[in-house]
């Protein structure tokens, strides 16, 4: 089994709904198991600053799925939930980015582990620190725009809350 960590971000309709459904379209996928999530955190945009606030979250998981494979889920995922690339680090109904998987060490054209952007990102850091309590957070990451949203106590509460 490899322990994988994976950032989710939503700031297009309605944000909470499509992490729910993100989150479970995981949970049912029979090679993954044992999902822990952080809380959700309200964040400013970063890289392209005209669209609206983002809910993002880390969800730590176990997986026989390989790195590619992991990704083409991720991107199933995003499609089924209608996610369209029109800018840049634009507005989106859910992206789905893998942070770290085990030890592994890549850089292909599809696929870069650990996500190369992941250090200087604190809408990633400050939840992945949550299932991470080891991990130092880099001195000077601007913290001031991200805020706990709502903490659940496990993965199948958030995915049984309503509203
Ligand atoms: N670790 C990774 N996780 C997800 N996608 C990755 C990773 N490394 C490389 N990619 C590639 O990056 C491409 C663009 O991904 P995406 O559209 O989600 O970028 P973005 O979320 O807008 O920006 P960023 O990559 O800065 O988070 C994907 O098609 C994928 O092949
Ligand atoms: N706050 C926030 N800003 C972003 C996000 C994100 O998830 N949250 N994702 C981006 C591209 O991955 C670009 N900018």
């Amino acid at each position: 089994m490899n322990e994988v960590y994976l950032s989710l971000g939503s700031n297009l309709g309605d944000r909470k709904a499509q992490l729910q459904e993100a989150v479970r379209l995981l949970q049912t996928n029979p090679s993954i198991s044992n999902i822990k999530m952080s809380s959700i955190y309200e964040t400013a945009p970063v890289g392209y600053l005209d669209q609206h606030a983002f809910l993002n979250l880390v969800i730590r998981l176990e997986t026989s799925l390989s790195p590619l494979e992991l990704l083409d889920i991720c991107q199933e995922i995003e499609q089924a939930l209608h996610r369209e690339r029109l800018v840049r680090w634009g507005p989106r109904t859910v992206d789905l980015d893998v942070l770290l998987y085990g030890q592994e060490q890549l850089a292909t054209e599809r696929l870069t582990i650990p996500h190369p952007r992941m250090y200087e990102r604190a809408f990633v850091l400050v939840p992945l620190q949550e299932l991470m309590p080891s991990l130092i957070l880099p001195e000077d990451l601007e913290m001031q725009e991200v805020h706990v949203w709502k903490t659940y106590i496990n993965v199948n509460t958030f995915l049984r809350d309503a509203n």
